[in-house]
């Protein structure tokens, strides 16, 4: 890229997270990510360029090595003139959802990541004529905790995400509750994530966008805007699905083209496009923890149809599911036990500080940093040896649980399909498609006591406001309760 003739007119605002903001080129396929910071945050270059180098370097030497060369993407660090980034900062502006407004783009330094447009298919350099469909997906946790630290049941029967919705409806971040259940996703059971990802489709939150052309289609822009018009969805989508069949409407065409979108993307998401060097390292056998969610409502459905046994199918070892899932069960102790690792640290830290660098704690993220991550004994030696490659460990986890994927399809005649280039086929469609994971930033040290707090409140707030309510013992206790405290008001 020429970074001398850099115009802010060809480029557009694409998105944003609570950390980066994205600018798309209006023909490369090329995105740029800018980091964001709140206001009066003030850092210097040097630390936004050091920054971004951790970034690159992680992706490039850790999480290539967990997910496979193809599946991501570390990009590269661009300088680009000042006047260039201040006068796109302008233009984007009025795109910004008012929610993430909170921070600022970086326009100081004038650093940047370069990286490939992942909304577009990764074979092509230049926007190609042919359509393209991307659905993006930010799956959370896919697990259960089996750790023995673990303090409340209810952790080891409910996962995070189910309990989380609650918290988060209760604060107002989202309005309702969605039946999306991660662990339903990651089961490799087809019927399972199936109704996973019907659930996305119907209240999408800030797990699922579907861009057509690069264009943001369907999903949230804002927390308070969410389009989740099925029919409008259907309309987008019928060239892809039926493109010869123009005559076809209605809630049953509708409803026939969601089914295929999402078998399309079940079958992507199980398929092996790549091999990890980290392919054998086995984490955590699946069958260690409970491989079903008690809160998914797919779970609850069949209970109330009196059947108990929940099939999980497990995932295809190469597929992206299966890489991200390993990842994040790096995270073996759960928050519960590995807080007191992240103390042990701390103390050591405090008595040896200038030992934060030979600890690598801020990087650099290289070759050694990743070899000391294989070492998954959890057996306690006392050291601090131990402790920090478990909160290392943690912080890929924590990484892996924050991630998305991006599955970019576009129709292709057969001759079109090779090992390079994998299809799957829909009803009346084939399509080359590509799968890529991206937000691998590596979540930082200092954030695991906010970790920690958040989880008891997350498991608190669930035990208190919903499990009460739904367990008939508990809420017949709780309505005696209440007549208790009826007896002894004033009269
Ligand atoms: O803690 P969680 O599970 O709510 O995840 C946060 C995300 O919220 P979510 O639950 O996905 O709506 C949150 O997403 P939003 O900004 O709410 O869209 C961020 O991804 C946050 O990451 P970071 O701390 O900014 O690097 C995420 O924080 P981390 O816990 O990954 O640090
Ligand atoms: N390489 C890319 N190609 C296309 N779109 C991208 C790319 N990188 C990011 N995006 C888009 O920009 C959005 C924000 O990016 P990203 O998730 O990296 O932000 P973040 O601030 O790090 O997220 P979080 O809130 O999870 O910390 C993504 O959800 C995605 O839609």
């Amino acid at each position: 890229m020429e970074v001398e003739k850099m115009d802010e007119n060809e480029w557009k605002y694409h998105g944003e997270g609570n950390q980066s903001l994205v600018v798309s080129h209006c023909q490369r396929c090329v995105v740029l990510r800018f980091l964001k910071f709140p206001p009066n945050q003030n850092k210097t270059s040097e630390e936004i360029l050091h920054h971004l180098q951790n970034i690159v370097d992680f992706g490039k030497h850790v999480m290539k090595q967990f997910f496979g060369e193809n599946y991501v993407h570390h990009g590269e660090i661009i300088q680009l003139p000042l006047d260039f980034v201040r006068q796109l900062c302008l233009k984007i502006q009025p795109e910004r959802p008012e929610s993430r407004c909170d921070k600022d783009m970086d326009t100081l330094s004038g650093y940047a990541m370069c990286l490939p447009n992942l909304t577009r298919l990764q074979t092509y350099r230049f926007v190609e004529p042919r359509p393209i469909l991307c659905i993006e997906i930010k799956p959370k946790c896919g697990f259960i905790p089996f750790s023995s630290h673990v303090s409340q049941e209810i952790k080891h029967k409910v996962c995070r995400y189910c309990m989380h919705q609650h918290l988060k409806v209760a604060n107002g971040k989202w309005k309702r509750p969605s039946k999306y259940c991660p662990v339903d996703l990651f089961s490799g059971n087809k019927q399972r994530m199936h109704f996973a990802l019907k659930s996305l489709l119907q209240e999408a939150q800030n797990n699922l966008k579907i861009f057509k052309n690069g264009e943001l289609i369907y999903g949230c822009k804002d927390d308070q805007e969410c389009s989740s018009d099925w029919n409008e969805l259907a309309r987008h989508l019928k060239p892809f699905f039926f493109p010869s069949n123009g005559l076809v409407s209605g809630p049953h065409c509708t409803r026939t083209i969601v089914k295929e979108l999402i078998h399309v993307i079940t079958l992507t998401l199980l398929s092996s496009t790549d091999a990890c060097r980290a392919g054998d390292m086995k984490t955590v056998p699946v069958s260690q923890g409970r491989s079903y969610c008690e809160a998914s409502a797919f779970n609850k459905e069949l209970v109330r149809n009196g059947k108990h046994k929940l099939e999980s199918s497990g995932l295809p070892r190469g597929c992206l599911l299966y890489k991200t899932l390993q990842a994040q069960m790096l995270d073996m102790l759960d928050i519960e036990g590995l807080y007191p690792l992240y103390n042990r640290v701390e103390q050591y830290l405090e008595e040896f500080p200038e030992e934060r660098s030979t600890l690598q704690i801020d990087g650099p993220y290289n070759e050694a940093f990743y070899e000391k991550l294989l070492d998954l004994s959890t057996e306690d030696d006392g050291t601090i040896a131990f402790a920090l490659t478990k909160v290392q460990q943690y912080r890929i986890a924590m990484t892996a649980k924050d991630c998305s994927i991006m599955i970019a399809l576009s129709p292709c005649l057969q001759d079109e399909c090779s090992e390079q280039r994998p299809a799957v086929i829909a009803s009346k469609t084939r399509f080359t498609f590509s799968v890529s994971v991206l937000d691998l930033d590596l979540k930082p040290y200092e954030s695991i006591p906010h970790q920690y707090k958040l989880d008891g409140k997350i498991v608190n707030y669930y035990l208190k406001n919903i499990q009460a309510k739904d367990d008939p013992v508990m809420s017949g206790l709780f309505k005696e309760n209440e007549d208790c405290t009826l007896v002894l008001h004033k009269v």
